[in-house]
């Protein structure tokens, strides 16, 4: 599978914010990372052909999904940002009723909805009505009703949002579970639930594909650039004046600093292993 971006740009009014998306995705996990209206949504409207780009298309195995429509509609699976239930409705009502919408047959719907209330742990509420469940729950659900029919493609828009560290947890085995032969596209600002389990993170600033890159590579550019300091608490302000700091640790009167720099801020400054955030910090941050 292979589904490619070709000078996708969006513009709302005089606000671009999409420019020039050149991008070529497989099967796998794809991380969009990037700041409040950087554009992912912009770009995951685009790529489920729910808005048309201002300039550019979108192909599928080299056909544009414009042009597929339906046939294009039916390879995908979505979970907007603002997923919207219908509060009287069960866990079951739910899904049958989306799953019917997507074509399936009774039987099909059925055992395909039993399969994914087991899958994201909602098996015991399944006749409970949507209205009271928690945001996790609701998201849960979300994540099952996109996995319906059995996509090739799943986008999805901030999946993690709302869920707590337990659930976040569940969420990535769901995702690595699903089998390797989909494309999968979710977006986040929540930078660790990205290194568990997208093989690709694609980096989106202000409309613009900084680039798209493995995690354990991304990780490896800031090697010898994240620095632990630790100085009386006095001269704390000073420094995460001075440096991108992505941690601040208090104990015994003192601060434990962690920085990014490019060379030893000072000459007892340890440096320390990277993670996402520093990561996240050294992309989007001042
Ligand atoms: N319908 C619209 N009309 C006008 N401007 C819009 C519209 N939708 C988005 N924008 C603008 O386009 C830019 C990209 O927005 P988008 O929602 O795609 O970003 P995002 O990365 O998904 O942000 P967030 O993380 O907050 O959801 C922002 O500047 C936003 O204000």
């Amino acid at each position: 599978m292979k589904l490619s971006f070709e000078h996708i740009s969006k513009l709302y009014g005089n606000t671009a914010a999409l420019q020039q998306i050149d991008l070529t995705l497989g099967s796998g996990v794809y991380g969009l990372l990037g700041p409040n209206g950087a554009g992912k949504t912009t770009l995951m409207r685009i790529m489920t052909d729910l808005l048309a780009p201002s300039t550019g298309r979108v192909l599928l195995n080299g056909q544009d999904i414009a042009v597929m429509g339906a046939a294009f509609r039916k390879k995908l699976g979505y979970l907007p940002q603002d997923f919207g239930v219908y509060p009287n409705f069960t866990a079951e009502q739910f899904l049958l009723y989306i799953a019917r919408l997507k074509g399936l047959s009774k039987f099909e719907a059925k055992r395909q909805t039993d399969d994914l209330l087991h899958m994201v742990g909602l098996e015991d509420k399944k006749q409970k009505k949507l209205k009271g469940f928690s945001g996790g729950q609701r998201q849960r659900v979300g994540i099952a009703q996109a996995l319906l029919g059995d996509p090739e493609i799943l986008v999805l828009d901030e999946p993690t949002a709302g869920l707590d560290p337990e659930e976040r947890i569940r969420f990535r085995g769901i995702i690595s579970d699903l089998s390797q032969q989909k494309l999968v596209l979710l977006s986040t600002h929540i930078v660790s639930d990205l290194e568990a389990v997208a093989n690709e993170i694609i980096l989106l600033r202000k409309g613009v594909v900084l680039g798209m890159q493995k995690p354990a590579s991304l990780l490896e550019q800031l090697n010898e650039q994240v620095w632990l300091v630790t100085v009386p608490a006095a001269d704390e302000a000073a420094l995460t004046k001075q440096y991108t700091c992505s941690n601040v640790m208090h104990t015994d009167g003192k601060s434990v600093i962690r920085l990014l720099s490019k060379s030893a801020p000072r000459p007892d400054a340890v440096p320390t292993a990277p993670n996402m955030e520093d990561m996240y910090l050294y992309y989007f941050g001042r």
